[in-house]
């Protein structure tokens, strides 16, 4: 028998680190691992915002044509960095345990004050600016692009005050020390899936292997939450480029979804709480993306689709 798994990844610090942690999770089983690590559109094309690049899968196409072709048995991703929609023949198949999900402040001059210091606050994912906008209207935000490395020298070289990052990432990549504050999740809701490493496949990857990765890799506390968060991501038909945002977790007995989604100036936001039994994940997020479009939403992503368009 074939006891070898072919990781397919990004070839980012953060994407590497991601992979290796999936490889040493599959280790006890008896499997080898063989990492193969390759460069996307998002991390080639640095000078663009990722909204404006426009395409969903940004960080996936390529990785995804090597699931279809057999050249991978598994991808590994951010569980954020994937779009709503998988190419049909593929499927997500175990999500690891997820860290703190919150967005985390960096800076080198200690502790910030985020209401009423006049920072230069870098980030350019479009649900942080417009949280920015619309909690912290005093700051500027400053658009910044490139792997954590990049981001963190931009900070170094004066580029911006203060960098706004997830926790998961900067963790990951040994920068705790940098952090000054950690935004509650209660106001600053993190992006869909935020904090878990997803693996996908192809549906036809023999079933062994499957098993070997759910049962080494998964943490299905965070898969139903993160699958909850992706049925109402694709209720919005979105990806990781339009400013929603959707967090789950587990009371008592039943989940609870938190979702919705913020115009670019931050000015109007839709936010809806629904809770369900665990049997009830994917018809959670339907049901809370439906609430959203109805309550204001539908408006605020139709202009937003129409702004991107021109830019
Ligand atoms: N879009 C880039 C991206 N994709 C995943 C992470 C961090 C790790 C995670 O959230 O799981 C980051 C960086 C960031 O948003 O700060």
């Amino acid at each position: 028998m074939n006891k070898v798994i072919r990781i397919g990844t990004r070839a980012s610090k953060l994407a590497l680190w991601q992979a290796e942690h999936i490889a040493e999770l599959i280790k006890p089983s008896g499997y080898r691992t063989e990492l193969v690590p390759m460069e996307t559109k998002g991390d080639k094309i640095l000078d663009v915002s990722i909204a404006k690049i426009g395409s969903k899968g940004v960080f996936t196409e390529e990785i995804e044509a090597m699931l279809l072709d057999g050249s991978i048995d598994i991808a590994v991703h951010s569980a954020k960095d994937l779009s709503s929609t998988l190419p049909e023949e593929l499927e997500l198949i175990a999500f690891t345990e997820r860290e703190p999900v919150n967005d985390v402040v960096l800076s080198r001059r200690g502790g910030v004050d985020l209401t009423h210091d006049r920072l230069r606050i870098g980030t350019s994912a479009t649900r942080r600016v417009a949280f920015v906008k619309h909690f912290y209207p005093q700051l500027t935000t400053v658009s910044i692009r490139g792997n954590l490395q990049t981001r963190i020298a931009k900070l170094e070289s004066g580029e911006c005050d203060a960098l706004l990052l997830a926790y998961a990432g900067v963790h990951r990549m040994g920068f705790d020390n940098l952090i000054v504050e950690k935004i509650p999740t209660s106001y600053f809701v993190p992006a869909v899936g935020q904090g878990s490493i997803a693996i996908e496949c192809h549906k036809k990857l023999a079933f062994e292997k499957k098993e070997v990765i759910r049962r080494w890799v998964n943490h299905e506390e965070t898969e139903n939450c993160v699958r909850a968060e992706r049925a109402f991501l694709k209720t919005l038909q979105g990806g990781c480029s339009i400013p929603a945002f959707g967090y789950a977790h587990y009371e008592e007995n039943l989940i609870t979804l938190k979702a919705g989604i913020i115009s670019l100036d931050g000015q109007r936001v839709v936010k809806i709480k629904k809770s369900s039994s665990l049997n009830d994940i994917k018809a959670l997020g339907e049901s809370v993306g439906h609430d959203v479009l109805q309550s204001g939403g539908r408006e605020i992503l139709q202009e937003i689709r129409h702004k991107m368009a021109l830019q």
